[in-house]
């Protein structure tokens, strides 16, 4: 698991420690690990050029410092420093008499062209809004010159707690990040300006996490495994209330995405129970509604419903059942009866469907999934998988879950229909919303990337995927 720390919580874990440490042990930590990072990426240090950008605080400060390990092994230092009267004087002291040299932003563009690598000191978790100028444009000249960046604790210019980018921020190679990772770290719009992120231990003690990531281990230990005695009914039916003479696909989807989810069976019901039947002939149909169905373990409502609307009211109806509510069953769900529900309830939008329940724009939704995902977990009382770049997965409380697999060719029409399914399905096995959200989220980006390989995929391939997914994670 990868978890995430915001920065009042680092900071007071930060403060305990140093309490019972000699000073500058922390920084010392901190630049050790940052100076290793560097050195691995650059292979070989000994007369590399390598130019620091340091800003005011103490993240300048481990840039320094780490900038002074380098130096000693031999690279060409250059410290570009930003407000020389306000640099960490500790760390300057300390990086000049290890023979790093100095120079101010406007004599430094010569430098930076030549550089192997930067390392972005400009602000960590102390930072506040965007890139300011001159750091603006000296980041912008290195990008230009496809210098690698490596940010020192945070790619400067993102926004720590949120992920949120409010002007131009730092696009870094690598992140070498301390203690813990930050929730700007794992979601976007501020992941993708981290590169691949390198924790550095400083020997923090972290109280529960802000968001956590699963991995392969902890995905595996969630999966639903059949025991000797299983049957198919304790292995739960997940129900699929889906379809509708206009988008008769979603139903075949969502079942093809239950029917590798971990469940027994899979049940239908709907309009589209000759095409669900044609290709897949294991399901069990109903025609009688949510409501008459049989045994169903977790339901999986809305989509390609059309305007149905009594499935939906049906499905939310039934109090003792978990219920995942997706799409056009978003749109058509009381937004009350949702509330009242004493089972779980999932919902599952995307940034536009988000968007249109919270009643703002898809644009805020996307610049500030944290506060979206969290917002509607809390007015709906329900756990909500808030679909896109980076899925997050929140409850009214507790830890945000983000989902890091995936890949932008999961972009394609019927994805989520696969994904509802086989949450469903999870749910139907006996996985805690916030389990079976998480996992199918995962599950369905590693089978989006084996569909995908790096060429278009479709929806119908990327549930064919998932059982390679499902071995690759347990295997
Ligand atoms: N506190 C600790 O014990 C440790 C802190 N560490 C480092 O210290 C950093 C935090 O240091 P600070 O609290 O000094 O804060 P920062 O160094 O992150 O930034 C604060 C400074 O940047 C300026 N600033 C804020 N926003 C800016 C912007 N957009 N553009 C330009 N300047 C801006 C502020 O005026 C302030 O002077 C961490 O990110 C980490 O790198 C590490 O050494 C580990 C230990
Ligand atoms: N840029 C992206 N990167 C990774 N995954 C993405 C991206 N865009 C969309 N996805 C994923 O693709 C799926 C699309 O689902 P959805 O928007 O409901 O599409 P549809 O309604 O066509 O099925 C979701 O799982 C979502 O997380
Ligand atoms: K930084």
């Amino acid at each position: 698991m990868r978890t995430a720390h915001r920065v009042e919580t680092v900071r007071q874990a930060e403060q305990t420690l140093i309490s019972r440490l000699p000073d500058g042990t922390l920084m010392h930590r901190a630049a050790a690990g940052l100076a290793t990072a560097c050195a691995n990426l650059l292979g070989k240090v000994y007369a590399r050029k390598v130019v620091l950008l340091v800003g005011s605080g103490d993240n300048g400060g481990d840039t320094l410092y780490a900038g002074a390990r380098l130096s000693r092994r031999g690279a060409a230092v250059t410290a570009i420093l930003l407000t020389p009267d306000r640099t960490h004087q500790q760390a300057l002291t300390a990086f000049t008499r290890a023979g790093g040299r100095t120079t101010t932003p406007d004599n430094a563009q010569h430098t930076l062209k030549q550089a192997d690598l930067l390392i972005d000191g400009v602000v960590g978790i102390g930072g506040r809004g965007g890139l300011r100028p001159p750091a603006t444009d000296l980041i912008r000249a290195a990008e230009h010159h496809h210098v690698p960046i490596v940010a020192v604790d945070l790619p400067s210019g993102v926004d720590a707690d949120t992920g949120e980018v409010h002007g131009e921020a730092v696009h870094a190679t690598l992140t070498v990040t301390f203690g813990t990772h930050k929730p700007a770290l794992l979601i976007d719009p501020a992941r993708e300006h981290a590169g691949v992120v390198h924790l550095v231990d400083i020997g923090l003690t972290l109280p529960p996490p802000e968001a956590e990531a699963l991995q392969h281990p902890d995905v595996s230990a969630l999966l639903p495994h059949p025991g000797a005695t299983s049957d198919k009914y304790r292995r739960g039916v997940v129900g699929i209330a889906a379809g509708s003479n206009r988008y008769p696909g979603a139903a075949v989807l969502a079942v093809a995405g239950a029917l590798r989810g971990g469940a027994g069976a899979v049940r239908y019901t709907g309009p589209a129970t000759a095409e669900v039947l044609a290709r897949f002939p294991e399901t069990l149909i109903s025609d009688k509604g949510p409501k008459h169905a049989g045994r169903v373990q977790a339901w999986v409502v809305g989509p390609g419903a059309g305007d149905e609307q009594a499935p939906v009211s049906e499905v939310l109806a039934l109090d003792d059942v978990p219920v995942l509510i997706d799409a056009d069953g978003l749109r058509l769900a009381d937004p009350g009866a949702v509330r009242r529900r004493t089972a779980p309830t999932l919902l599952t939008p995307h940034a536009g469907e988000a968007a249109a329940l919270l009643g703002v724009t898809r644009e805020e939704v996307e610049s500030q999934r944290l506060w979206a995902v969290r917002e509607l977990a809390s007015r709906y009382r329900a756990t909500v998988l808030l679909k896109g770049a980076t899925t997050l997965i929140a409850d009214a409380e507790g830890p945000v879950r983000v989902n890091p697999t995936g890949t932008p060719w999961l972009a394609t029409a019927g994805s989520g229909d696969v994904l509802s399914g086989l949450t469903g399905s999870l749910l139907a096995a006996g996985l805690p919303a916030r389990d079976a959200g998480s996992v199918g989220a995962y599950l369905h980006g590693l089978a989006g990337r084996y569909a995908a390989d790096g060429a278009p995929t479709t929806a119908y391939e990327v549930a064919e995927a998932l059982p390679t997914a499902w071995r690759d994670v347990t295997g």
